[in-house]
């Protein structure tokens, strides 16, 4: 089966790697040989890790696109609109495809299910969640019985890997994001690991299956990580919690919650314990309950594994089918399904600016913990619902301070 590849990066140079050296046992298994016999990339020239013969490269996808021989496109590019044309028109061209881009799945899954059934090919994407975790695989199987009502989880490698160094070795953000850059776990802009776009398309796939919708994800409630800084990281160390980022999804009726937010867990969390680029991923079906899913999110070989799981099943005629239908009506409840305590944390010397902080952590906590030193107050409040802190949030940063919170995980 001859296969065009769309990238050749982090993901798309692991994929290279198994199929052509034979990593792993499929060769054995398989029906039929895996050949990839072109390759896009942006710039021929670059210098790779990699031993690829020049003559399979090329910089136009129509070239793999509208090629007869190729049978199955992999797109590993990072970008989203001309990544969704290949996928369109790849199947448009009876050619199946694969890929690990969220961020075109979460866009775009509704028109790419039609499109891949049209054209009666697959469309898989077992790699744009949970990295090497076959959470897309089992969160099929498990809907065939179950209504799935909660989904829950640290999807993202690099700020899990961000987190965990800065809690466990004293790691400063800037340092931790560089080293996870060069890892291989970031996004090339890694933007959009660190405000939360990338865990929020992330939830926005399996929300949208398990729910039975199609909720974008500029639809999910989300706050980025960055302004966590290393005193913050010390106080939950005192305080006996650990930072975690964390993605939760409800259904309730016809209402969907969604938010993705740092949050503070005791160690009895089993979460607590995910660390560097391991991702975890929770489900719960009306008929088996809680069920988890663990392994590493990102990365070049697990990554590449799922792709090239994906195209066994192609390459078996194992055709999975599209049992996913995206019918539900659903309305967005925001976050106000979600509550608990808060960790807050102010920055300012300036004598007016701190008697305006008090004043309205006042006005919305009623029983709360305050403590401060020269720079920075501290507080912990009562139970208190996400949508009404986040006021509370806004109106603080409105004075133009620094501030980073958490909702401490009940
Ligand atoms: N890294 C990871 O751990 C994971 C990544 N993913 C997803 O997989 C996809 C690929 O990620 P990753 O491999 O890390 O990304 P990289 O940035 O490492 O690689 C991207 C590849 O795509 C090529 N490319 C990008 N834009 C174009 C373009 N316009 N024209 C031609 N070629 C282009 C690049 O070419 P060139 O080499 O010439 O620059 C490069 O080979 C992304 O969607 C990402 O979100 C999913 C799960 C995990
Ligand atoms: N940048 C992503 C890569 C995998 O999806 C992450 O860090 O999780």
């Amino acid at each position: 089966m001859k296969i065009g590849l769309l990238g050749l990066g982090t993901v798309g140079s692991g994929v290279y790697e198994i199929i052509n050296h034979q990593k792993g046992h499929y060769f054995a298994t398989s029906k039929e040989e895996a050949i990839i016999t072109k390759v896009m990339v942006r710039d021929i020239n670059k210098i790779r890790n990699i031993n690829i013969p020049d003559k399979l490269l090329v910089t136009n996808f129509e070239e793999i696109v509208n090629d007869d021989e190729i049978q199955v496109v992999i797109c590993v590019m990072g970008g989203i609109e001309l990544e969704y044309s290949c996928m369109i028109q790849a199947m448009n061209n009876g050619k199946h495809v694969i890929t690990a881009n969220k961020a075109v799945v979460s866009e775009y899954m509704d028109i790419l299910y039609k499109t891949a059934k049209q054209n009666n090919v697959s469309f898989l994407y077992e790699a744009s969640v949970g990295g090497g975790i076959p959470i897309i695989t089992s969160l099929i199987q498990t809907l065939r019985i179950n209504q799935i009502d909660e989904i829950k989880g640290i999807l993202n490698g690099t700020t899990n890997f961000i987190l965990s160094k800065m809690t466990d070795e004293g790691w400063n953000f800037a340092d931790t994001l560089k080293k996870a850059q060069d890892m291989g776990f970031a996004e090339a802009d890694p933007t959009a690991d660190i405000d939360g776009s990338d865990v929020s398309r992330k939830l926005s796939i399996l929300s949208s299956m398990a729910f039975g919708s199609h909720i974008k994800d500029e639809n999910i409630y989300k706050r980025g990580i960055k302004e966590i800084s290393e005193a913050d990281i010390d106080m939950f160390n005192d305080l006996g919690y650990v930072l975690k980022y964390l993605a939760h999804s409800k259904l309730e009726g016809n209402k969907y919650y969604a938010t993705v937010e740092p949050v503070l867990l005791t160690n009895k969390n089993i979460m607590s314990n995910v660390n560097e680029e391991f991702n975890i991923v929770s489900l719960n079906g009306n008929i088996i309950g809680e069920l988890q899913f663990y392994g590493k999110g990102a990365g070049k070989n697990a990554t590449a594994n799922a792709v090239v799981g994906d195209l066994l099943y192609i390459i078996n005629n194992d055709f999975k089918k599209q049992e996913i239908t995206l019918e539900q009506q659903l309305e967005n409840g925001g976050n106000i399904a979600f509550e608990g305590k808060y960790y807050l944390r102010v920055d300012t010397n300036d004598h007016d600016q701190f008697t305006k902080v008090i004043d309205l952590v006042d006005e919305f906590s009623k029983k709360k913990k305050i403590t401060f030193n020269s720079s920075k107050i501290y507080v912990l409040t009562e139970e208190i619902k996400a949508n009404i802190f986040n006021k509370l949030v806004d109106k603080i940063n409105a004075i133009g301070v620094n501030s980073f919170y958490a909702r401490i995980y009940s």
